[in-house]
């Protein structure tokens, strides 16, 4: 079995936001590659997602065939790159990884495919970032594991059909909403991974730890997974912060004091929102009355990207009841007032979380 990752991934943007949920260098990839558990049992959380997974990667295995094309879509860094090589190991298979952008001809994926052996896993990233004439090469690549191309060129160009090894393809997005709906119906398994819940951020957190060998307290550990976003990659990344102020402001260890004082100087706060996420609040509150308020003025107000708005920062916002998406733009929650300490208009405003 073996694992390879081809060397053409699209470098990340460099993101100095301590809790960006995307990678923000190439150390920081081989860290989370270390730290990537292996096997589904090592996967923290997603229950729904992983039991079914178990299921279906036991019948494929049982019956010796390709387990059925997944889907798994959600904000980044909640580990969909980790469970495609997962599915791979848990059926003994080899993984092969591309994403959509590289993927530029229909040649590059037809060389992908009759390279795949009996069963094998193929990991394409950013799936929704295919152009047409690819994915035309992979829906009967899918149906019937056969593939159409086209040999040289002008009157001589002649299409030849070749047959594949049956195999799985694992497409990962952030935007299932992009996918085409030929490409969607394809896959068998499409699974929404969800952000995590504070416990079993504390438990990756805690086994990270013991990876890296950093020691630390339950109290330390719950207070960095409660400022994570949600998001696996962010816990890691605020551990590996918290541990370099625990070793020179402290003896070493994090405790709650450590991890209270590392993360309020990484501007992170209390609920895990950073100087955009409060910069993006301030804006609907501040300068659009409250909203609702349109993503592409949101993001000229921010200096921004409008998908980096609508991938990254406002999901966790709208999970957490912070913001809220309406057809006429998006309109700030009361708790969003409240976290400001802004006090909010009279009226009919937002409270999604109650009182
Ligand atoms: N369920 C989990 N249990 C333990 N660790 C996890 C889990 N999910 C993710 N991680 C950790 O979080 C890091 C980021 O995960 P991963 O790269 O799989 O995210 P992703 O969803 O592929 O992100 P992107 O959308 O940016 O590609 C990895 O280092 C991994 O160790
Ligand atoms: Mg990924």
């Amino acid at each position: 079995m073996s694992i390879q990752t081809d060397d053409f991934a699209v470098p990340p943007p460099p993101a100095p936001r301590v809790v960006s949920a995307a990678p923000v260098s190439n150390s920081e990839e081989a860290i989370e590659r270390a730290l990537r558990p292996k096997l589904l049992d090592e996967y923290v959380g997603q229950a729904k997602v992983r039991e079914q997974l178990e299921i279906f990667i036991g019948a494929a295995k049982k019956r010796d065939e390709a387990l059925d094309h997944v889907l798994l879509f959600g904000p980044p860094g909640l580990g969909k790159t980790t469970l495609s090589h997962i599915i791979a190991h848990e059926l003994g298979v080899n993984l092969r990884q591309t994403s959509g952008p590289v993927l530029e001809k229909p040649k590059d994926l037809a060389a992908l495919l009759t390279n795949l052996e009996k069963n094998d896993v193929l990991f394409i990233d950013e799936i929704h970032r295919l152009s047409a004439v690819v994915e035309e090469i992979l829906y009967p690549a899918l149906e019937d594991y056969k593939i159409d191309i086209m040999i040289g060129e002008g009157p001589a160009a002649r299409s030849i059909k070749l047959d594949l090894q049956p195999f799985t393809l694992v497409g990962a997005t952030t935007r299932a909403g992009m996918l085409t709906n030929p490409l969607r119906d394809r896959f068998g398994i499409v699974a929404r991974l969800e952000f995590y819940t504070n416990e079993e951020l504390a438990r990756i957190v805690k086994r990270s730890a013991g990876l890296l060998g950093v020691p630390m307290d339950e109290d330390g550990g719950f207070e960095i997974a409660r400022r994570s976003r949600g998001t696996p990659r962010i816990a890691n990344r605020l551990l590996r912060r918290v541990r370099d102020f625990a070793e020179v402001k402290g003896d070493g260890k994090i405790t709650l004091d450590i991890a209270n004082r590392a993360l309020a100087m990484l501007d992170v706060d209390p609920q895990g929102f950073d100087l955009m996420d409060r910069k993006l609040l301030e804006a609907v509150i501040h300068r659009f009355d409250g909203g609702p308020v349109g993503l592409d003025n949101i993001a000229a107000s921010i200096g921004e990207e409008r998908e980096t708005i609508e991938d990254v920062i406002e999901p966790y916002l709208i999970q957490q009841g912070y913001l809220q998406r309406t057809p006429r733009g998006r309109i700030a929650t009361l708790a969003a007032y409240r976290h400001l300490g802004v006090t909010a208009p009279a009226g009919p405003a937002v409270d999604l979380l109650g009182d």
